[in-house]
């Protein structure tokens, strides 16, 4: 038998692209820089799978230019790239990469929240430039203990972070589409989406960009956080309005922001939010470390080749494409 004729955007690990090798004729894109169009469309004319990225528009457009395609993988858990609708109509099924990122991602966000909170990265910078001159002109923080958390968004890498910010004595709130009892039985209270930005003294948003959360915060939920909150973000940044969080920070009325991913992104390095003094932004970096980034591409591997020998995948989103 021929080998399936694959397309991948990305880096693999070099044992992970052997195993493709083995059953897989490849073409690759692996610069960082997004793929152009119509490269790729020519390139999917005749392969039967393709690993994605999160910078690949994956819609109708794009399947119909690929009618040979039979399976779809990403390393990532968000997929708000790709028409999963459109997907379903081929019945191709698609598999992303959940559950084996949440340690890391969950450190990243716990990360940016003492750094923010402690002004770790601020304190670094005071050393760099001179400043510290005397025990008492230094850049102050505040506690994490007793201080409560909310969460909006707690899922897999939300409870995560619940248990992390537990070992801080902190308390935690959160907001999801409904209660749930795993949440609850984790000593999280659920309260509503308003109730949690009033009360919160840190807000974490780990919600996936979907129609009903594009834009989720703008002016009226900055409002509503209290003056001295700490608002990070780390699930997609078109959750977020950038311009009016710009605005929020500037006018003070929330304390500090810390970001993981951003909207634009990359965000330009000449964008106002990086010229003010209370933010913090990371450029999306939740899952990247060695290990987990080899578990995604495993994973990922996993997905497409049970996908192009018709088994069922490891990880597949929309699971109902077997029924
Ligand atoms: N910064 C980074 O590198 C990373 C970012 N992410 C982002 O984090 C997101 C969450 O990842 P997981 O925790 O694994 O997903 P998950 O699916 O386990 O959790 C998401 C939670 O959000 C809730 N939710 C969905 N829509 C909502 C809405 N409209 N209002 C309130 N709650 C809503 C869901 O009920 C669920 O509990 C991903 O979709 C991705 O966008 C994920 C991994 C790494
Ligand atoms: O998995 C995701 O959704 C990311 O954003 C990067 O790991």
């Amino acid at each position: 038998m021929g080998k399936y004729k694959i397309v991948v955007i990305g880096q693999l690990n070099k044992d992970l692209m052997n195993q493709l090798e083995q059953k897989c004729e490849i073409k690759v894109w692996s610069s960082p820089q997004k793929i152009p169009r119509d490269t790729l469309l020519s390139w999917l004319s005749d392969a039967e799978g393709f690993i994605s990225r999160g910078d690949v528009v994956v819609n109708g457009e794009l399947l119909s230019k690929a009618p040979k395609l039979r399976v779809i993988a990403q390393a990532s858990v968000g997929y708000d790239n790709v028409d999963i609708d459109a997907c379903m109509s081929r019945s191709i099924p698609f598999g992303n990469t959940p559950e084996v990122l949440n340690e890391a991602t969950a450190d990243l966000i716990y990360g940016l929240l003492i750094s923010s909170a402690r002004r770790i990265h601020e304190g670094f910078e005071y050393v760099k430039d001179g400043k510290w001159e005397s025990p008492f002109n230094i850049p102050m923080g505040v506690d994490l203990y007793e201080k409560t958390l909310g969460i909006i968004g707690m899922g897999n890498i939300g409870r995560r972070v619940a248990v992390r910010a537990q070992a801080s004595g902190m308390n935690i709130l959160y907001h999801n589409r409904k209660e749930s009892v795993a949440n609850n039985e984790l000593n999280c209270k659920y309260e509503t989406f308003e109730n949690v930005l009033k009360q919160s003294d840190f807000i974490i948003v780990l919600v996936p960009l979907s129609n009903q959360t594009k834009k989720l915060f703008k002016k009226t939920e900055f409002e509503i956080m209290k003056q001295t909150a700490y608002f990070i973000n780390a699930s997609r940044g078109a959750v977020v309005d950038t311009n009016a969080l710009y605005q929020a920070l500037v006018n003070k009325e929330i304390a500090y922001a810390a970001l993981d991913v951003t909207d634009p992104e990359p965000i330009q390095s000449d964008h106002p939010i990086l010229k003010l003094n209370n933010i913090l932004i990371t450029p999306h970096i939740g899952s990247a470390t060695t290990e987990t980034r080899y578990k995604m591409g495993q994973l990922t591997v996993e997905n497409l080749l049970a996908g192009l020998e018709s088994k069922k995948m490891p990880s597949c989103v929309n699971k109902t494409v077997y029924n």
